[in-house]
């Protein structure tokens, strides 16, 4: 973790790129559909039957117009859109005359880029997003052009899920595959980093932060929420995202013991949507259990994202807060986001300088490496240590609302076209119909 690292030996024809992934997020509320569209037309996120795949699209297009007033109400109330954007490019190429103007605001991909220069590691810096813009495909178009030769491919989530990292990773294999640019260039990926010293040290440091702002920091019950996954994710397809979490919030409470800190703590799962199980307790349910309990001190940590999203400034900052002062709890308090910590991006910087030499290696050869519950290596190494079968989930998400509703006679008519559309792709399929017995398709 120190900046005076000897200068790596890389040979002078290599352009070394880091390819910073992330889930994206609209930027405005016209935005929002589109990319709630983007987000459910991923196998990764809905997973149909084999036999069901061709309807993807269309049960994005149905679900995504069906979610869209709901989810732009929640971007409408903490500025009309994501907030994702702008602080990841930060993330990756900090200016350090611009911090000095607008402090929280900076991204992360900026500040690794300015910190990989102070280790004397010149690299370039990208930011590819999941469903929204600048788009994976983008990023990777860029790094093509820049004739990058060495690629470390860092997942913006500490710990991984299939739902996230596995859905970039997945993206980014088809790709990869399909060009030949990008099957000559040499990766590796962190899949994961919860487990970093410099990741805990900083999660703790903000904690102890916030203590102070507490009438009696002693009696602070210090909350940690992570965004859910359905729990066939975990039981099914092997997800190794829940005993990762737990780990991370293990190591964190390790730390801030070795700190003196002796406050009681616990873990829930937000932002469930849909009507399957999801991992428990849900934080809801918990805060209210913790109020009715006598807590009257809590700190949300928000523990699965590393940058300030909807899901902390809307849910926790004002639905979980609501809920909180309902519940009889007094104090509240919210651990902000690490955004461009500086000592989160120095250990992001030191985890590219560190798996810099795996760059086209096979990493399982490397004992720290295997022992990770998901090892470093390459994309397709890393897909194959799990969900390999990829096992048919249920659908996290609703479908259809039962009940006379207001948008029913709309809902009616997408159902009908949603219908119909079906038919018709079966009857193609099948060459058989009542389509083909009228002679409007040929036999
Ligand atoms: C580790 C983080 C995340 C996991 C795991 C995850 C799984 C997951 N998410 C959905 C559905 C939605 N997610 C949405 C937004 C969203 N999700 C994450 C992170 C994780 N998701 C973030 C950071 C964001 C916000 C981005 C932003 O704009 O700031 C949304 C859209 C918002 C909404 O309508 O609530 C949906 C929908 C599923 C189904 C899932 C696991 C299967
Ligand atoms: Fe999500």
């Amino acid at each position: 973790m120190s900046e005076t690292r000897q200068p790596l030996a890389l040979p002078q024809d290599e352009k070394v790129g880091v390819l910073l992934l992330n889930l994206g997020g609209p930027d405005s509320l016209e935005d929002v559909q589109p990319f709630l569209f983007n987000l459910f037309s991923d196998p990764d996120i809905i997973r149909l039957p084999r036999l069901f795949r061709f309807l993807q699209k269309p049960l994005a297009e149905f679900i995504s117009a069906a979610r869209a007033p709901k989810s732009a109400e929640g971007y409408a109330s903490i500025g009309g859109g994501s907030p994702l954007r702008r602080i990841t490019e930060e993330q990756a190429r900090l200016d350090p005359r611009i911090l000095l103007v607008t402090v929280f605001s900076f991204s992360q991909a900026r500040a690794l880029q300015k910190s990989l220069e102070t280790k004397h590691l010149p690299a370039t810096v990208y930011v590819g997003m999941r469903y929204w813009h600048p788009f994976t495909e983008e990023a990777i178009e860029q790094i093509k052009k820049d004739r990058i030769t060495r690629l470390v491919v860092l997942p913006l989530y500490p710990q991984f899920s299939i739902s996230t990292s596995g859905s970039s990773l997945r993206l980014l294999e088809s790709i990869f595959r399909s060009d030949e640019y990008l099957v000559n260039m040499q990766h590796t990926v962190i899949p994961s980093w919860y487990q970093r010293e410099g990741y805990v040290k900083a999660m703790a440091s903000l904690i102890e932060k916030e203590f102070s702002k507490f009438p009696n920091p002693e009696d602070v019950h210090i909350f940690f929420s992570a965004h859910g996954v359905p729990v066939a994710y975990v039981e099914e397809a092997g997800d190794p995202y829940k005993a990762e979490m737990e780990e991370c919030v293990d190591l964190i409470m390790s730390e801030l013991r070795s700190r003196g800190v002796k406050n009681v703590h616990s873990l829930a799962y937000q932002s469930r949507v849909g009507p399957v199980e999801w991992l428990k307790p849900y934080t809801d349910v918990k805060i209210k259990e913790l109020g009715q309990n006598g807590i009257k001190s809590l700190l949300a940590v928000p523990i699965s994202f590393v940058s300030e999203h909807i899901e902390t400034l809307e849910e926790i900052d004002m639905e979980y807060k609501e809920l909180a002062l309902e519940s009889g709890i007094v104090h509240w308090g919210r651990v902000p986001a690490l955004n461009c910590d500086s000592t989160f991006i120095t250990d992001l910087a030191d985890a590219v300088i560190e798996a810099l030499p795996y760059v086209g290696a096979m990493a399982v050869s490397n004992l720290e490496a295997r022992q990770a519950l998901v090892p470093l290596g390459s994309v397709g190494e890393l897909l194959a240590t799990y969900d390999t079968q990829r096992r048919e989930l249920p659908a996290p998400v609703a479908v259809w609302e039962w009940g006379w509703t207001k948008s029913a006679e709309t809902w009616n008519g997408r159902v009908a076209m949603l219908a119909v559309l079906v038919l018709l792709v079966l009857e193609i399929a099948s060459g058989k119909g009542l389509l083909h017995q009228w002679g409007i398709l040929p036999s």
